[in-house]
């Protein structure tokens, strides 16, 4: 049976039962509907189906191969098919095969961090007192979040972030700053980023050191010397790392400097350890197969179309905004990897801010709007700080809007009926360490991994991204004026702009 009539089946069988109905009607489902890897709890009892639409579900994890297609990408199987590539980055924590193509990557991944470590401990030791990090997509979005998450050391140098082209953003992250004290980081695996390397050429400029506190991340260590970038100062990265899956390679360089090469080492541990996690557990122990069988389920059973993801930890406020490109980018694909139609409906949306400020702002949405929206909702059992009111408060907020959400409330006004039936997931970490952050990111990768295998799509390329690149290429000479791009409404819109230029 295919995917969609496996899901269609269970979802026919469910039409007319409530998720209230559901939860009512089995007390042990709380219990049942949860499980435990390491510092990471999940619990799916709030998801709309019951256990034998769970059973069905696990076994379509089993027959499109989930657990085996895993392997292989562990082993340094070419996975990444359009590209020709594996998908290594569980190479970069832990030497978790014995595939001499795996093997290989984790050495070199290890000797790369021991020259990263040392490089940090220089920078530190040279009285570097700011970093600015200079990338985006998967050589931002990782590192800013990390260090964002874990809090920068008091001692180390501060790391500022700039991603955008936007000439805004490197004027206020280099405004007070000394560029006698400031160092340079340029992260691009490509080495060829339109954004980066401009933002490169102006920051390089402000710096005026010809090119000694100059630093890159690429793997394409040429382009980076090509420019004045000394062969010491590059961190090699490698084509089996996709770049929203490298924040534990080099491109983690503003991470170990931030926070420290001990706890850098700590968040691979725990993503290493959840990794191994996935290798042996049964898809019954995954927490990322039921994350993964859940997002199908709402995709296609239930033609759900968007996913909110909502931390319950401050320092988690960046997580919407990293997953946004794990997920989307590698799930947002039409054709199977044969290169047929997937047929059936692949990544939903994913957004979503921190609470309790969201509950403040598009909650009333997600209770009483038209569209369900399916939710995870996160939460860190001991907060790092000795406000207890605060965090009870924040913890007793997450718990109450998973139940208003599933439960709702019934009232004859209609304004003030709350239909309820709107799913989360619901995931806690012990603590924010560094380890249970590993585990939560690895989590999310492997669950994006194991959707890629249901859908049979490859979540390890992004030609999507290419057309508006060469396009921006063939638009800037236009707005230069130098001729037309050939589009009847851009070259409007630009001698519009030339109009209002000043
Ligand atoms: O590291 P690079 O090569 O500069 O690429 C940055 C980002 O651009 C993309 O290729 C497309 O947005 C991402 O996949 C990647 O993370």
């Amino acid at each position: 049976m295919g995917l969609q009539d496996a899901l269609d089946t269970q979802a026919t069988r469910l039409n007319t039962t409530s998720l209230q109905e559901l939860l009512r009607s089995d007390a042990t489902r709380a219990e049942s509907f949860s499980l435990r890897a390491g510092p990471l709890y999940a619990n799916f009892a709030r998801q709309d189906y019951d256990k034998a639409a769970l059973d069905a579900l696990l076994a379509l994890a089993d027959s499109r191969g989930v657990r085996a297609a895993y392997k292989r990408m562990v082993d340094g199987e070419v996975v990444n098919v359009t590209e020709q590539r594996p998908a290594l980055h569980t190479a970069l924590r832990g030497d978790l095969s014995p595939a001499k193509t795996a093997h290989d990557a984790f050495e070199v991944a290890k000797a790369t961090r021991e020259r990263m470590h040392a490089m940090v401990r220089k920078l530190r030791a040279d009285g570097i007192r700011d970093v600015l990090s200079l990338g985006i997509g998967g050589s931002d979005l990782g590192p800013r979040f990390i260090v964002d998450a874990l809090g920068q050391d008091a001692d180390a140098p501060r790391v500022h972030f700039v991603s955008n082209v936007d000439g805004h953003a490197l004027e206020r992250a280099i405004a007070g700053l000394d560029p006698a004290t400031t160092a340079l980081i340029i992260i691009s695996k490509s080495f060829n980023t339109q954004e980066t390397l401009a933002n490169a050429e102006v920051a390089r400029a402000w710096l005026g050191d010809g090119g000694a506190r100059t630093y890159a991340v690429t793997s394409k260590p040429s382009s980076a010397e090509a420019i004045g970038v000394a062969a010491e100062r590059v961190l090699p990265m490698w084509d089996w790392v996709g770049g929203r899956y490298s924040l534990w390679s080099a491109v983690g360089f503003p991470i170990a400097i931030a926070v420290g090469c001990e706890r850098f080492d700590a968040l691979l541990r725990g993503a290493g350890d959840y990794d191994r996690h996935c290798l042996e557990a049964p898809a019954r122990d995954n927490p990322s197969i039921w994350h993964a069988l859940t997002a199908v389920w709402n995709r296609d059973a239930r033609g759900r179309g968007s996913l909110a993801v909502v931390p319950y930890d401050d320092r988690l406020k960046l997580l919407p905004a990293y997953l946004q490109q794990l997920v989307m980018e590698s799930l947002g694909k039409s054709v199977t990897i044969d290169g047929a139609a997937v047929g059936a409906q692949t990544s939903p949306v994913w957004w979503g801010s921190a609470g309790t400020d969201a509950q403040h702002s598009y909650f009333q949405m997600l209770h009483q709007g038209t569209a369900i929206v399916p939710m995870d909702l996160i939460g860190v059992v001991n907060a790092d700080h000795a406000h207890a009111a605060n965090h009870e408060l924040l913890l007793a907020n997450l718990l109450a809007q998973a139940q208003a959400l599933a439960m709702g409330e019934s009232a004859d006004d209609p304004h003030r009926n709350y239909q309820g039936g709107r799913p989360s997931t619901l995931l806690l970490l012990d603590a924010l360490t560094p380890e249970a952050l590993g585990t939560l990111v690895a989590f999310y990768e492997h669950s994006v991994h194991a959707q890629s295998v249901l859908w049979n799509i490859n979540a390890f390329d992004q030609f999507g991204v290419e057309l508006g690149k060469r396009l921006a290429d063939r638009t800037l000479p236009a707005l230069k004026g130098a001729g037309a791009t050939g589009d009847a409404v851009t070259d409007t819109l630009i001698a519009e702009l030339g109009r209002r230029a000043r």
